[in-house]
């Protein structure tokens, strides 16, 4: 079974961090694995608080994954301070892992913080130079590269700035922007559009999380990273279209809903969402 590594936050109310991570890794058929940073008491409305994993914690935890056990593909997803940034990629750079996904979270869907803004410096020259890929959405890619996003043209300048500053390949994803949901991925050399329709729902809690860690579970199944998208595009967008109702805001997307059709309701009888 291939190993993937999650290194992010913990959202207690189960729809993104940590917890969509292990749901998108297992619904892929890989072995899933976290690293929390930061514990946040947050659910599909609010961020209520946060406490912060110490650094030497989180190397410590990363050490125990690493002595033990070879990992496949890594998804970084919430660092909230420059200390967590600086823990994580020290530690990423002594072991090497292949295929290093980063998801730069710096927003949580209602619009609370979940990495502190002065942290972007140490995001750009300690976090971003170790990713072979880094997936920004509008807001993060324009923090980042310092420029408007209007259009899919600023899209790819933007994927182009970011590219400069030391990662392999970006995908800036469009769940922000009008019209459909178009990610442009830039790889040094071309650019890849990955396009779906827009569905109209409030609950895409979570959908950066998702849509990064099955990208990794592609990668470490060793897709190449095109196709890699293309099938994390399909199953985030299937997760978006049967989204779940499930508390008072931005509800989370459903990560099991294929395996749900096709296998379990086989198997128990039991017919679900
Ligand atoms: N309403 C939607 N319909 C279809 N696809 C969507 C929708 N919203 C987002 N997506 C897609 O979901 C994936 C995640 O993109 P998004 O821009 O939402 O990430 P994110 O902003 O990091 O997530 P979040 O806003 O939850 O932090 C992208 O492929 C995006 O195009
Ligand atoms: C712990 C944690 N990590 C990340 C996000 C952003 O979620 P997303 O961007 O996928 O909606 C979140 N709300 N909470």
């Amino acid at each position: 079974m291939k190993k993937v590594l999650s290194i992010a936050g913990s959202d207690c109310s189960g729809g993104a961090g940590i917890q969509a991570d292990l749901k998108t890794f297992s619904a892929h058929g890989v072995f899933g694995m976290s690293v929390i940073v930061s514990v946040v008491a947050e659910n599909t409305s609010r961020v209520i608080d946060l406490q912060d994993i110490r650094p030497d914690i989180i190397e410590k935890q990363i050490d125990a994954v690493f002595e033990d056990i070879e990992v496949d593909a890594v998804k970084i997803g919430m660092l909230p301070q420059p200390e967590c940034m600086e823990a994580v990629a020290e530690k990423l750079k002594q072991y090497a892992p292949a295929n290093i996904v980063i998801d730069p979270v710096m927003y949580a869907k209602n619009g609370c913080p979940l990495m502190n803004p002065d942290a972007i410096d140490t995001l750009i020259k300690t976090v971003i130079p170790i990713a072979d890929l880094l997936t920004p959405n509008i807001p993060e890619a324009e923090k980042i590269s310092s420029m408007e996003i209007r259009n899919v043209e600023d899209m790819k300048k933007s994927a182009m700035a970011i590219h400069e500053m030391g990662c392999k390949n970006v995908l800036v994803k469009g769940g922000h922007a009008a019209g459909s949901a178009l990610d442009i991925l830039f790889d040094g050399n071309e650019f890849y559009a990955f396009d779906a329709q827009r569905i109209e729902t409030k609950n895409t809690h979570g959908t950066g999380c998702t849509y990064s860690s099955a990208i990794a579970s592609n990668l470490a199944l060793e897709f190449g990273l095109q196709e890699a998208v293309r099938q994390a595009k399909e199953y985030v967008t299937i997760a978006i279209q049967h989204s779940l109702s499930i508390g008072k805001g931005h509800g989370p997307t459903h990560h099991f809903y294929e395996l749900y059709q096709n296998g379990l309701k086989k198997e128990t009888g039991i017919t679900r969402q």
